[in-house]
Parts: C-alpha cells; structure tokens; sequence
C-alpha cells in the first residue's frame, strides 16, 4: 500500500473527545434507543483528521491509539466522507490519515470525533460551503454523538443524544481520565441498563430524564466543587456490572482527592474532575501509583468543538 502524504493538498481538522457531565437514561425505546437528557462537556483531548484526493479509499492510522481503530470502511471517518461524496455527488476517493489521542471504545466519543471531522474536512476540500446546521443533521445520521463534537464547549442533549443545546457555563474544569487497556461496547451497556432495571422493576413509571438544576447551576457558577458533587452518570450501574474493578478505580480516585468520579459515557473510561492544574498532576501520582488502570490522561474543559487547522492555499 502506498501512502499518501499529509501535505500538500490535505484539508487537517481537529476534533475533540467528550465527557457526559450528567447522562439521565430513559427507557429503551421500540426503535432501540433510549432518550437522554445529558451535559456533555469537549475536553482537551484530540484526534487529527487529515483528508487528501487519492485514487483509492485509503484509511492511515497514526497516533498513540492508531493499532486500534478499523481501516476499512467501518471507520466512521470514511463513512462520514463517503456521506458527503454521495449527497453532494461528489466522485472523488480520499486518503484519511487519522492521527488518534482519544481512547478507543473508552466512552469518550473518539469515533465520533473522527467522524465530525471528517465531515468538516470534506466540506472544506470540496468547497461545499455547508452550513453547521447542515453539518449537524448528517452527523446526527452516522451516530447519536456525533454533532457534539462540531460544537465543542458545553451543550444539553436531548432525543438520542443529538439534539443540542447551549448551556450556559463559565471556567475551566480540570480533568484526569484513567483509561482501561480493553474497551467496553455500547450497545451492550445499554442493553445492561435495561437488564438492571427489568431486574429491579424500575424501568416501569420511569419519569422523562432530565438534567438537574445542580449541575446547571454549578456550571453557571463554574464552580468545581458543586460540579463534582453534581455529577451523574445513569449508565454507571451497569457499566460497574460488567466491569466491577471500575468501581475500584472510581473509589480510588475520589479517596484520593477528586472533588468527583464517574464513569465517562458507557464507559469504560473514568473521569475525575479535580480542583486546579495542580490537583490533577497529584492525582494523576496516586492514581499512577495505585496500578489500577492502563494509562492516565490529564485534561481541560471545555475546549472547543471541530476547526480546520491546515488547508492548501487557495
Ligand atoms: C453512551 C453515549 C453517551 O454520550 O456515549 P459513548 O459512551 O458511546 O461515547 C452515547 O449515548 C452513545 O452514542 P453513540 O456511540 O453515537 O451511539 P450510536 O452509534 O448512535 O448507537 C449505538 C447503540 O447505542 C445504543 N444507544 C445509543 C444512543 C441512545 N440514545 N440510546 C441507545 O440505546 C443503541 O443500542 C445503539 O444501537
Ligand atoms: N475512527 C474511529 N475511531 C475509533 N473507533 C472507531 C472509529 N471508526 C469506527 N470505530 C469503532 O467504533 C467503536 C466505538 O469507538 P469510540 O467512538 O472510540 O468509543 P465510544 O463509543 O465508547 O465513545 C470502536 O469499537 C471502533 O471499532
């Protein structure tokens, strides 16, 4: 396989992961999904996208997490491109050189990420001028998660997850994500949530999820230590049910400082909101210390949704 090179001629864009600050799971619905009423937040944790004109459909993973993700056409970023390519009659094959710093399969969107921006990509190296409203609906087609990513910053979903909201927020939360060595499906969190729930009877007068003041609140105040008391995951029993040693981990942390713990998404990745810069770095040692993950990120947010960083000269 030749591989093609990153400039010139390619269009970069950069997108980021998320962590759900609040995720309120209703119940399953006859089409499968369930509706949600969450906060994400965009953290400072980034994937690359860059896309080239080349004579073949060609993915080339690079980056710390590259040996993870698919290279065919089950990469949500090709089917992003090849999205746009067919509705906007576009005949033209890309090489898509992923660089990916977000964990896989860790709950924290990475997929989706990639698939955002390869859309703006796309509307960059064709010229399509598409508006973000247009780019958000054929997001919300590849995935629930996937228009959070355009818009970065902090934002209420609702429906599948995809339909957003601005949140009013101010300052900058300081993150450590502890990452697990095998990722965990969701799907099959989800289906775990239901099983949980038929177990206990609760899924029945279920009332329609809703994002709680606290949490509102404590964003609109930036205030990190009512955010981390605030913070909610509906997902984390059932992630907890598949992988018990999460609970260790999520304990760990928090008796090691965190003003909060939870489980990011579907997991398997677990959040820490921590004070400062500082608080984060002397977490990050205790947790280190502690052994009971494969790998610790630190992290800021909100950051902002997918940019083009590099495009050819016009
Ligand atoms: C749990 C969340 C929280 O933000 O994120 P991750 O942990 O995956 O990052 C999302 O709901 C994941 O969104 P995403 O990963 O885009 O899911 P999709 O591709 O749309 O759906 C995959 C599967 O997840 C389940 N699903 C997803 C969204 C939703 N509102 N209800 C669901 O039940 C369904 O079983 C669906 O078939
Ligand atoms: N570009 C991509 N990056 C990551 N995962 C991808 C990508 N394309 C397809 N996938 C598949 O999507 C699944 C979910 O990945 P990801 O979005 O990282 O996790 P999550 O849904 O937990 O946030 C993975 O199992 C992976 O095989």
């Amino acid at each position: 396989m030749t591989v093609a090179p990153t400039l010139p001629g390619a269009v970069t864009v950069r997108a980021p992961a998320k962590v759900n600050l609040e995720l309120r799971v209703g119940p399953r619905r006859p089409d499968g999904y369930h509706d949600l009423a969450t906060v994400f937040q965009a953290v400072s944790l980034h994937d690359e996208i860059s896309v080239t004109r080349w004579d073949e459909w060609q993915v080339v993973p690079t980056g710390t997490y590259a040996a993870l993700i698919p290279t065919d056409g089950d990469n949500l970023a090709v089917r992003a491109a090849k999205l746009v390519a067919e509705q906007w009659d576009v005949d033209e094959k890309l090489s898509i050189r992923i660089d990916k710093d977000i964990p896989v399969a860790g709950g924290m969107a990475g997929g989706s990420a990639d698939a955002a921006a390869a859309l703006l990509a796309c509307d960059q190296l064709w010229g399509l001028g598409l508006m973000r409203d247009e780019l958000a609906e054929l997001a919300a087609t590849l995935g629930s998660d996937v228009p959070f990513p355009l818009t970065g910053g902090n934002a209420m979903g609702s429906g599948r997850g995809d339909q957003l909201a601005p949140v009013l927020a101010r300052g900058t939360f300081h993150w450590v994500f502890a990452i697990s060595d095998v990722g965990l499906s969701t799907p099959a969190v989800y289906a775990e949530c239901d099983r949980l729930r038929d177990l206990t009877g609760s899924a029945t007068d279920m009332p329609e999820p809703q994002v709680s003041p606290e949490l509102m609140g404590a964003l609109r105040s930036g205030d990190p230590v009512a955010l981390g008391a605030a913070l909610h995951n509906d997902l984390e029993p059932a992630a907890f049910s598949l992988r018990p040693d999460l609970k260790e981990l999520r304990d760990a942390g928090v008796e090691f400082g965190a003003l909060g713990g939870i489980v990011s998404g579907s997991g398997p990745t677990v959040a820490f909101l921590t004070e400062s810069h500082e608080a984060s770095l002397d977490l990050s040692v205790s947790l280190a210390a502690a052994d009971l993950c494969r790998d610790l990120r630190r992290a800021k947010g909100p950051v902002h949704g997918a940019h083009v960083v590099g495009a050819p000269r016009t």
